[in-house]
């Protein structure tokens, strides 16, 4: 059986959706993370992503930084290598992570905002088709987020909506992350990766990634495993809000992206759009999720307030104190 396995989202609409439920269901008990082919995003978008993100950041360093934002704990806009460290909102204090990233949010969001969730995007000048191909994408990975949604509550034995209700305005972001190790770079520092090992914060993740080595999981056995994508397959994991509303029946899964083994020069890429739920509701564990023998492992947390304790961490390297899904497994 191969750790991370694939289903066809396709048979959502117009197929056996129990025998889907029952398959995303093994898979998210086991392993916590799935591919996904089927998921109905035309190619087109996924190249222009490509193209578009490809050429942001092939520009030099100082223009990059014109679209980094004023307070860098403000999770919007480009955050050069060695400013963010992903480990930190675990609670770890680790070498900063080699990575660029580039990082927007919802383009329109109505309501109260008192994190800071919906602050403006920062665009930058070049490439001009930057904000058409990535906001274009969004949307697409925001549709197969509610797809997973609406799986999600039959495969937990919910009626339809349930969780529903706890994304009416989502904290939804779209994280670009650029490794590119340059000739002559110094060999990284011991312990460093490109990005530290960090359970995701919300509810799901959409990942595209580049079909090359770098991510590893945490599986099942406490060993590290190498995850490559399959051809137009996306992967979705658990962010920790998941892990909670279900008491660890699916599991927020330790994950990193570590660096390339040899001394050469190497590139990598991955977009992963971040389906965080409302920032007011409470999440709890679900009603289906616990028994007497089975009580809720987790106290409830505000959403907003979880959220906004993990992205400060990482992207202040301040060691986050926030619910940490991990703890229990080392
Ligand atoms: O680069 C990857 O494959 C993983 C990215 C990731 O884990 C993240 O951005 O949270
Ligand atoms: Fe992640």
């Amino acid at each position: 059986m191969t750790l991370v396995p694939t289903v066809d989202l396709s048979t959502w609409h117009g197929g056996d959706r129990t025998q889907l439920a029952h398959a995303v269901d093994e898979a998210l008990k086991r392993v916590g993370f799935l591919q996904v082919v089927g998921h109905g995003i035309p190619r087109a978008t996924i190249d222009d992503m490509r193209g578009a993100t490809a050429a942001f950041f092939a520009l030099p360093v100082e223009e990059k930084l014109r679209s980094a934002p004023a307070d860098r704990a403000s999770d919007r806009g480009y955050a050069a290598e060695g400013t963010e460290g992903l480990a930190y909102s675990l609670g770890e204090t680790t070498p900063p992570d080699l990575s660029e990233s580039f990082v927007i949010g919802a383009e329109h969001i109505d309501g109260e905002d008192p994190y800071g969730f919906f602050a403006p995007n920062i665009w930058p000048d070049l490439p001009e088709n930057l904000r058409p191909a990535l906001t274009a994408y969004a949307d697409e990975a925001h549709r197969v987020a509610r797809v997973l949604l609406e799986i999600f509550e039959k495969a937990l034995g919910l009626p339809d909506g349930y969780l529903g209700a706890y994304t009416r305005h989502p904290t939804r972001t779209l994280r670009v992350n650029h490794f590119e190790r340059r000739a002559g770079a110094p060999e990284p520092l011991p312990g460093q990766m490109r990005l530290g090992a960090h359970t995701d914060y919300g509810i799901v993740t959409v990942l595209y990634a580049d079909p090359v080595p770098g991510l590893q999981i945490h599986g099942p056995d406490g060993a590290w495993h190498d995850v490559v994508p399959a051809e137009d397959a996306l992967v979705v994991n658990l962010g920790d809000l998941t892990a909670q509303w279900t008491n660890d029946r699916w599991r927020s899964t330790l994950h990193r992206v570590v660096p390339p083994s040899g001394p050469g020069p190497s590139r990598r890429r991955s977009v992963a759009f971040f389906f965080d739920g409302d920032h007011d509701p409470r999440f709890e564990c679900l009603p289906t999720c616990q028994s007497a023998d089975n009580p809720p492992k987790y106290p409830p947390v505000l959403g907003g307030e979880h959220l906004y304790a993990k992205i400060t961490g990482g992207r202040t390297l301040e060691p986050a104190d926030a619910m940490n899904t991990a703890a229990d497994r080392g």
